[in-house]
């Protein structure tokens, strides 16, 4: 799914509108499908709020009271009193609930939330450009301190669609966000997405031609994008037809990551699976995965990386920091050529050693922001963070996955993919271990590097979900995950 700016939206809004559907009819569309999300999901006795604002944000707000009305909800509605500068859509629609002698308008500082209503926040949605200004920072404030359900339309007010907000900025706290067709950027960031609570897409019938054509570099990993890349094993093959992964890691103490790297790999359908450890794992991982062949390097820890022909290496689980291990794995990364999948301690050694420039080119690196701070530098927040990853990606045309809340896939040309599945679960040592073993795995097996990254953090995180609804979050482990990436296959066909 793409995601397109706020003047994105705006001019995708005028396509839509050009195409013969009237502004208002397309207000009217995008308020009934809130409504009825809020029929579905709410008891038919709730009494609801609604703050709105000035402009279409506030007319969506209008339409939602008057549809809730008719179906038998109480409603009230707060308006701004002293401001009369409505957008001409919101105009109409405030006249129309003007009418409706059973819904009451007062002025915001009149509410008191004495009848715990629901709180639908219509203040401002995309078209918000600017700082709020104190009256409306002390009005949020003062919604966000009630203990009521809460619902913002389009975006929670005070959020901007693709920026970062200020440090001080106040921002209304939805347990529920409406949107309309596209994620937003600022769903999908740490800092901004707390204010989110879940968010539901809602397809209001945005003009397809427009956005098909609406040229972005920002992606939200969805169903349709993965069922383009999945590749079915095909009935007549053998398992040099699904490539052959190399797994290096572990060291004394940390066999455990590269077992779960290998086993990844083979569960994701890797045809060979070689795993290079320290001799101190050859019992563990040959009696825990007998499926993959085990080759020494050095006693406790990593002491030489030995090339293999066509061969796709995932390195760093557990891999350490001993002086030799770093020796072998930049000696490693001076003589090899192909794409690599590096993680943890290899990322490590390669910020300590200053010695960015011998990632092979097409290569996979997966930090997390700590590791991506050794390698890069200091950023002020993740939309910084990004940026800089952009910028890097395209520098030295790797691939890099930054694992967040919301992993990213930050491609050489610029092109950033989100990943939406997964859950707090996941956030346990190991859990990256596993994506290791997942990207090394689909590139082997021929997958062109960007859709490994994209199939594969997504895959990942599904796995992961389903982990969670067995054992909950508390309680599934790295291990559950890798035994349920089964369970995503299955019903992927
Ligand atoms: N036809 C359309 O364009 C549709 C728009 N929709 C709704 O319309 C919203 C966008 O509407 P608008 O473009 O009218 O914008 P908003 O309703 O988000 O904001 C209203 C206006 O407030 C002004 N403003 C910006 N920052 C401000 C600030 N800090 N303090 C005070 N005023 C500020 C801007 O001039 C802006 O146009 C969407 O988020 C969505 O809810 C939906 O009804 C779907 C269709
Ligand atoms: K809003």
């Amino acid at each position: 799914m793409k995601i397109l700016s706020s003047s994105q939206i705006k001019e995708c809004d005028s396509a839509t509108i050009e195409k013969g559907i009237s502004s208002i009819s397309l207000m009217e569309n995008a308020a009934k499908k809130c409504a009825n999300w809020i029929v579905d999901n709410f008891k038919s006795n709730q009494n609801f709020s609604i703050f709105a604002g000035n402009g279409n944000n506030g007319g969506d707000g209008f339409v939602i009271a008057r549809m809730l009305y008719e179906k038998g909800f109480d409603v009230e509605v707060f308006i701004d009193e002293n401001n009369s500068k409505f957008s001409e859509d919101a105009k109409i629609n405030l006249n129309k609930i003007k009418l409706i002698s059973g819904i009451t308008i007062k002025d915001y500082s009149e509410f008191d939330n004495r009848d715990n209503s629901v709180i639908i926040d219509a203040l401002f949605g995309y078209g918000l450009n600017r700082e709020l200004s104190d009256d409306f920072k002390n009005l949020i404030e003062n919604l966000n301190q009630i203990q009521a359900s809460k619902i913002s339309i389009d975006i929670p007010t005070g959020l901007f669609a693709d920026r970062m907000i200020n440090k001080n900025a106040a921002v209304f706290k939805a347990d529920f966000t409406l949107t309309f067709q596209f994620y937003k950027k600022s769903f999908l960031h740490p800092e901004t997405e707390k204010f989110c609570g879940k968010i539901i897409v809602l397809d209001i019938d945005l003009d397809e031609d427009f956005i098909n054509e609406a040229e972005t570099d920002y992606f939200v990993i969805d169903e349709i994008l993965i069922k383009k890349i999945y590749k079915p094993r095909e009935e007549f093959s053998h398992k040099g037809t699904y490539g052959k992964s190399v797994l290096v890691g572990g060291s004394y103490g940390k066999i455990g990551a590269v077992l779960m790297s290998t086993l990844s790999a083979l569960k994701t359908g890797s045809g060979l699976t070689f795993t290079i450890a320290p001799k101190c794992g050859n019992i563990i991982l040959q009696s825990q995965v007998p499926e993959a062949m085990f080759i020494d390097s050095g006693e406790n820890h990593i002491n030489e990386i030995e090339i293999q022909d066509k061969a796709i290496y995932g390195i760093g689980p557990g891999l350490g920091k001993e002086i030799e291990t770093q020796k072998a794995l930049l000696e490693f990364l001076e003589n090899y050529r192909n794409s690599v999948v590096l993680d943890a301690d290899a990322l490590n050694i390669i910020a300590e050693n200053q010695k960015l420039n011998l990632i092979p080119k097409h290569s996979v690196i997966t930090p997390h922001p700590l590791e991506f701070e050794r390698l890069f530098g200091k950023t002020e927040n993740s939309f910084e963070r990004l940026e800089l990853a952009k910028q890097k990606a395209e520098e030295l045309q790797i691939f890099i996955i930054l694992k967040d809340h919301h992993t990213v896939v930050i491609t050489p040309n610029q092109k950033v993919f989100y990943n939406i599945t997964g859950n707090s679960g996941m956030a346990k040592g190991g859990s990256g271990d596993v994506l290791t073993g997942i990207l090394t795995s689909l590139i082997s097996q021929k997958y062109d590097i960007e859709k490994a990254c994209v199939f594969g953090v997504w895959l990942h995180g599904k796995a992961g979900d389903f982990a969670a609804v067995e054992f909950s979050k508390e309680a599934m482990l790295p291990t559950d995950l890798i035994n349920h990436i089964s369970t995503v296959f299955k019903h992927s066909r």
